[in-house]
């Protein structure tokens, strides 16, 4: 990693709140232009990591720099309004007696008036608003508000833009058309961005690269096609994409498991025969002519799939999506074959 490059550092933060380790040697690295997603499960820490970079809380230990410049150390703390850091928070919070222009403009008041036009008019544009610059916010539809509420946060061109969960209480069709443009806005004006979020769906179609978080920790930083493929630990295979760990038993030649001898994987865990192996929904298929079959628990119809839960050997469930016109019953046995293109292995027990 280019460490001159690098708009925004963390280097071992920790904070705690009374009892509670609330953030644990956290490092992040995040290139300039770069779009990142802090990721994770409620309670994880990704909004209070957000608020020690934006400067509302002090770390217990470590650094946070931007640009070179320190922000945030035990000895040194610059204040928020000193950081040039754009903010969008959960509730929007657009001001109720200003229209789409005042508010747009309300971190531009110190630049004249011809350059704050200029700045309005390019935002607007790019926002796909500028028939509404003189409405107020009542008069704006949900997205239309997170529009300008990343319009007003974007005007005064902040070095780094945090943004925690941005679309939350939006519908998953509103969704499905904010999150690319969002993207697209964040990549146009070339603004770092760091953006909160608890959907994994929202942080691969958003993030250049992902921070996995669990209990205070950032388990995996990668790429969504790294995270995805190689999982760094247990947590982040369960979390992305549904994974499920069932029990393997690694001999010479292969793994042994429920569903059938799977390949040794090329990075194996040293001196461990007990193991968990991963497993996704979709790696699973329908064979009639397979040996394994089992038997159906619960089965959830969802539109272009059915969503299967079966039993093991074990007495382990395991999720199965196979297609809508099979109709399993349930306890009736399912043949299935596993169509794996890598072996991913954890410790047993994890
Ligand atoms: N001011 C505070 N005082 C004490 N504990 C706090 C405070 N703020 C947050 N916490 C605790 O810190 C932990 C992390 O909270 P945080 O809001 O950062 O999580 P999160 O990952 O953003 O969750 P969510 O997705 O639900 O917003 C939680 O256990 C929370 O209860």
């Amino acid at each position: 990693m280019n460490q001159a490059n690098a708009m925004l550092e963390l280097n071992q933060v920790r904070l705690r709140f009374k009892q509670q380790q609330v953030l644990d040697c956290i490092s992040l690295n995040q290139l300039t232009g770069e779009i990142n997603c802090l990721l994770g499960p409620s309670g994880c820490g990704k909004s209070t990591l957000l608020k020690l970079i934006a400067g509302l809380i002090k770390p217990d230990s470590g650094t946070i720099s931007m640009a070179g410049k320190e922000l945030s150390s035990k000895r040194n703390v610059i204040a928020p309004e000193q950081r040039q850091i754009g903010m969008v928070f959960q509730d929007l919070a657009l001001f109720p007696h200003l229209t789409v222009a005042e508010n747009i403009c309300f971190g531009l008041y110190q630049q004249p008036k011809q350059q704050q036009q200029q700045r309005l008019q390019q935002l607007l544009e790019l926002i796909g608003l500028t028939a509404k610059a003189e409405q107020y916010p009542s008069a704006l539809s949900g997205g239309q508000q997170q529009r300008v509420a990343l319009a007003r946060a974007l005007a005064p061109k902040p070095k780094l833009l945090l943004l925690d969960e941005p679309f939350s209480g939006f519908d998953s069709h509103l969704k499905s058309t904010l999150v690319p443009e969002l993207r697209q806005i964040l990549k146009h004006e070339g603004i770092t961005s760091l953006i909160v979020t608890h959907d994994q769906h929202e942080a691969f179609a958003l993030a250049d690269r992902v921070a996995v978080m669990n209990d205070g920790q950032v388990h995996q930083y990668d790429t969504p096609q790294q995270i995805y493929r190689c999982p760094a630990s247990a947590f982040v295979a369960r979390f992305i994409g549904s994974g499920q760990l069932i029990a393997g038993k690694v001999t010479a030649t292969a793994i042994e498991t429920a569903l059938g001898t799977l390949p040794l994987p090329s990075k194996q865990l040293a001196g461990n025969s007990e193991v968990s192996v991963l497993i996704r929904a979709e790696d699973i298929q329908y064979d009639p002519s397979s040996h394994i079959s089992l038997p159906v628990v619960s089965q959830t119809y969802c539109g272009n799939y059915q969503r299967y839960q079966v039993r093991l050997e074990d007495d382990h469930h395991l999720f199965i999506h196979l297609a809508t016109d099979l109709a399993a019953e349930i306890e009736q046995s399912i043949p299935i074959v596993i169509k794996q293109q890598q072996t991913t292995l954890f410790d047993r027990g994890l």
